[in-house]
């Protein structure tokens, strides 16, 4: 089997349809998985709703849908110049640069694109146009590889029969099709290490009760869900060997932004001497900031958890605060697994020369 169709998830979880012309489809996965339903995304506006309301979500994916985005931007507007065609790339970029703030990946794919435009001048719109969508397709097509050599690279941490935790969705969804954590899980289950997963519901949004068990079950991999308060009992109970969630935004010590209840998982993890990684690949990482406290994090709206998939489950007007993301120190991190290898120890150091490492 091909690398697209050995690592990607059995659905795919954006498509670039037809050229510069054509269209994004993605799976709406605030409806997973009750209803798999598809959406096509004609304009820019969509895309950004899409983003902003997680029907695309996971830093990666975020990343190569706002690629797209831009593509699809470029083929409306004004004026038949190179430099009006510029002005509506950097317009098109800044406005989804506004949909969320942490996933550095999003931020990373709109200067890729950026900067290619930037580096060929001479191109007349419609050259431009093509190699800018030749660019967000290379985005997801690399990601597609990094997943696979992290879901390599993070395979050899695990031992058959290991319980293993996880919070919040870092699988296909989340990625190109590969996943992060779960590809982890993923290759060590085709390498026959019989892992068990035990999946954090991890609240408000529940990505983990309705796409990483989702995404398990599809592959036959033994999951257990469990509710976030419960991380602690089962580490106590030994059911869990070893910890591995995705990130957001990696800044250049190591400290890792993740869902939030990631830090008090990997507290958990410590206290009860359990190995915790985080999987991300080098698109996750913001060599810009030295640490962790400099990453922006998210808060979203009080409905999110006052009133979850419909239900009112606390009083009008309470006081809410919904930060998405926490920040775990670079010091509670056994090893980041990226697809140029493993960071152990975690620190600044040790960041920058596996990031330096030459991609074969
Ligand atoms: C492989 S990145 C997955 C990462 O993104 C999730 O956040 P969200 O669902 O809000 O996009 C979560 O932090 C996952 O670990």
């Amino acid at each position: 089997m091909n690398l697209q169709n050995r690592m990607a998830s059995d659905v795919a979880t954006l498509q670039w349809v037809g050229g510069t012309n054509g269209y994004l489809q993605m799976i709406d996965q605030t409806l997973l998985p009750m209803e798999f339903r598809e959406i096509e995304c004609h304009d820019v506006e969509t895309v950004w709703e899409a983003i902003k309301k997680l029907r695309v979500r996971g830093a990666p994916a975020i990343g190569i849908a706002a690629a797209y985005g831009v593509v699809i931007a470029l083929q409306t507007g004004t004026g038949s110049e190179r430099p009006d065609f510029d002005q509506r790339l950097t317009e098109a970029a800044t406005y989804l640069a506004e949909s969320r703030p942490t996933a550095v990946n999003l931020f990373w794919a709109l200067d890729r694109l950026q900067n290619l435009a930037a580096s060929l001048p001479t191109l007349s719109n419609a050259e431009m146009h093509a190699r800018l969508l030749d660019e967000a397709r290379r985005i997801e097509q690399e990601d597609l590889e990094m997943c696979h050599k992290i879901g390599e690279v993070g395979a050899e941490l695990l031992s058959k029969g290991d319980g293993v935790l996880t919070h919040c969705n870092a699988g296909g969804l989340a990625t190109s099709g590969g996943g992060t954590a779960l590809a982890v899980f993923f290759e060590a289950a085709r390498q026959g290490k019989e892992i068990h997963v035990y999946a954090d519901e991890t609240r408000p949004l529940l990505q983990g009760a309705r796409l990483t068990t989702w995404e398990l079950m599809r592959r036959s991999i033994p999951v257990t869900l469990i509710t976030d308060s419960m991380a602690g009992w089962v580490m106590q109970e030994q059911k869990i060997q070893a910890v591995v969630t995705g990130a957001d935004r990696i800044a250049a010590n190591g400290d890792s932004a993740n869902k939030i209840g990631t830090y008090s998982v990997a507290l958990l993890a410590s206290l009860h001497d359990i190995p915790f990684y985080i999987a991300a690949p080098s698109s996750t990482f913001d060599l810009s900031l030295t640490s962790g406290s400099q990453i922006p994090i998210e808060e979203r709206l009080p409905e999110e958890i006052t009133h979850g998939f419909g239900t009112q489950t606390a009083p009008v007007g309470v006081d809410v605060y919904n930060p998405a993301f926490d920040v775990t120190p670079a010091k509670y991190i056994s090893g980041i697994i990226t697809e140029r290898g493993l960071i152990q120890p975690v620190t600044t150091e040790e960041v920058a020369r596996v990031l330096s490492i030459d991609q074969d």
